[in-house]
């Protein structure tokens, strides 16, 4: 904490607008990136992260996530638009800037030969605002809070994929953030490697901190975030809080019978748009009629319904519904 003080001090960092916890902790403005090669990988992107929120961007592979991220924490420069980190603008307030913000960006690559606690020394101590005298407290907080306290003795390369994620984020929370960026973090994981970087992700935000996370997962979007970015082909689809953004799309008409070609043509005759069978299921989109009177044609053209009723929409009927395509995640 006494590090956050000291650096909060400094009158390059007073003029953070993160100093204000109404201001966005990112917003950018029209920002752009085409490479070199002519592909237009992010179009006019126009985001806002607000402080406290646990951030979902969400995109199919190739959309345009990783570019926006290494535009964020000043890896790229952008074509043309604004980037503003904390109220800064980058790249240019880089150094201002990313003292405050834990990244896990590349994937973990420790160094194989060291322990976890022996990579974390080393990474502190490449650090030249870190004090050598609370290095080894440091690192043990950090490990504590990853749970590889036990494991902090062990070679790296004896980790498993999702150890190593933890190390990595131990390594971005070597010093108090505001904000943590992490790219497709549980990319790669095992469900249970999974779920823990997800209980992670929760007990960090609950301490305040702003958590932007891509994700091509909309179930772990759903089940981590507070906010989310929907990209496709570089450009936004929709943003918001999750809960918002789900609820903007309608939910689906299920009927659960085994006589589903009669349910099919009895919900076509009571105006339900796209139908659609599947095994002992009927599905459609919700007539503006009143329900009842669908159930009741139902059973009285002799359908045997075992179940009736609208399923809440997902944060994946919103993107169909926005996008007018599927997620696809192998884009
Ligand atoms: N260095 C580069 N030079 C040229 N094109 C690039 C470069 N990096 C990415 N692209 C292209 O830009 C588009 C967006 O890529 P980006 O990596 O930002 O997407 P993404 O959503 O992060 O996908 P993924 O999850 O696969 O990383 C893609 O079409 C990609 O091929």
């Amino acid at each position: 904490m006494e590090e956050l003080s000291a650096a909060e001090a400094e009158p390059e960092d007073a003029e953070t607008a993160a100093s204000d916890p109404e201001s966005p902790v990112i917003a950018t403005r029209a920002l752009t990136k085409r490479y070199r090669g002519g592909q237009l990988a992010v179009d006019g992107l126009d985001l806002t992260v607000p402080a406290g929120s646990v951030f979902g961007f969400l995109g199919p592979n190739g959309s345009g996530k990783t570019t926006t991220i290494r535009m964020l924490m000043g890896l790229i420069e952008p074509t043309s638009g604004t980037a503003r980190v904390l109220g800064r603008p980058m790249p240019r307030a880089s150094r201002a800037v990313l003292p405050h913000v834990g990244a896990l960006i590349e994937g973990p690559a420790p160094y194989g030969f060291l322990s976890g606690r022996d990579n974390l020394l080393r990474y502190d101590s490449a650090d030249p605002t870190a004090d050598p005298r609370t290095r080894s407290a440091r690192v043990a907080a950090a490990l504590d809070r990853v749970g590889l306290t036990a494991a902090g003795g062990k070679k790296a390369k004896a980790y498993s994929l999702g150890m190593k994620q933890r190390l990595g984020l131990a390594a971005a929370l070597l010093r108090p953030r505001r904000l943590l960026v992490l790219d497709e973090p549980t990319n790669g994981l095992d469900p249970q490697g999974m779920r823990e970087i997800r209980s992670l992700v929760r007990e960090l935000a609950s301490d305040g901190t702003t958590v932007f996370l891509s994700s091509h997962l909309l179930d772990e979007i759903e089940q981590v975030c507070t906010h989310a970015a929907v990209m496709a082909r570089g450009r936004l689809i929709t943003q918001g809080a999750v809960r918002d953004l789900a609820a903007g799309a309608r939910g689906r008409l299920v009927v659960t019978t085994p006589d589903v070609t009669d349910a099919a043509r009895v919900l076509k005759e009571q105006g339900v748009a796209d139908v659609t069978v599947a095994e002992g299921r009927v599905t459609g989109e919700p007539p503006e009629r009143e329900l009842a009177d669908v159930n009741a044609a139902l059973v009285t053209a002799g359908v045997r319904v075992r179940g009736f009723g609208v399923e809440r929409a997902s944060l994946e009927d919103a993107f169909v519904a926005l996008t007018g395509e599927g997620f696809d995640v192998a884009g």
